[in-house]
């Protein structure tokens, strides 16, 4: 299976790129992330909520390859516990499918992403800044990823 990462935002921090990078590199061969990056809207004075959101979410489902099943990751969208994730993630990867999980910018995705979107995965109640969901994601698909192969990573 293909995981592609689509998210808006160009050169992350450091901290950003390590935290990424340390649980990306645990992933074995046949789990590599693949990472899109889409540009931030320019946000003059006077644009609008909507209109950047728009626009970022036109490259971001250009950003996704052919075919792909898309998860929106939403806050508003469902939770699952990290054993839940461990069987969705299974699911997955049973499916033969690849999948797109995509991450707004600062105003959130268009609604043409949640709509390509089948599933909205909301990480916690809570709103998060964009590049710490991208730390937060692969860390967790990482720690689901350990469950599937019996790894003592995880501990309930
Ligand atoms: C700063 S948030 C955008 C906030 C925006 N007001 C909204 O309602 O979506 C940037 C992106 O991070 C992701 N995100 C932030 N918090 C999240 C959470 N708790 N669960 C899932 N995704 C989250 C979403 O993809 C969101 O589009």
């Amino acid at each position: 299976m293909r995981l592609t990462i689509v998210a808006v935002g160009g050169r992350m921090p450091a901290w950003v790129e390590e935290g990424v990078s340390e649980y990306s590199k645990r992933l074995p061969r046949e789990l590599r992330l693949q990472w899109r990056e889409v540009p931030l809207a320019r946000r003059g004075k006077d644009a609008k909520a909507e209109q950047l959101c728009q626009a970022e979410g036109e490259q971001i489902l250009k950003a996704v390859p052919q075919g792909d099943r898309v998860i929106a990751l939403d806050v508003k969208g469902r939770s699952w516990t990290t054993p839940e994730l461990a069987q969705q993630l299974s699911s997955w990867q049973m499916s033969g499918d690849n999948y797109s999980l995509l991450i707004g910018g600062p105003d959130g995705l268009s609604a043409e992403c949640l709509a390509r979107a089948e599933r909205r995965w909301s990480l916690s109640a809570l709103t998060l800044p964009h590049p710490l969901v991208r730390i937060v994601l692969a860390e967790q698909l990482y720690r689901a990823w350990t469950i599937t192969v019996n790894h003592p990573y995880h501990r309930e």
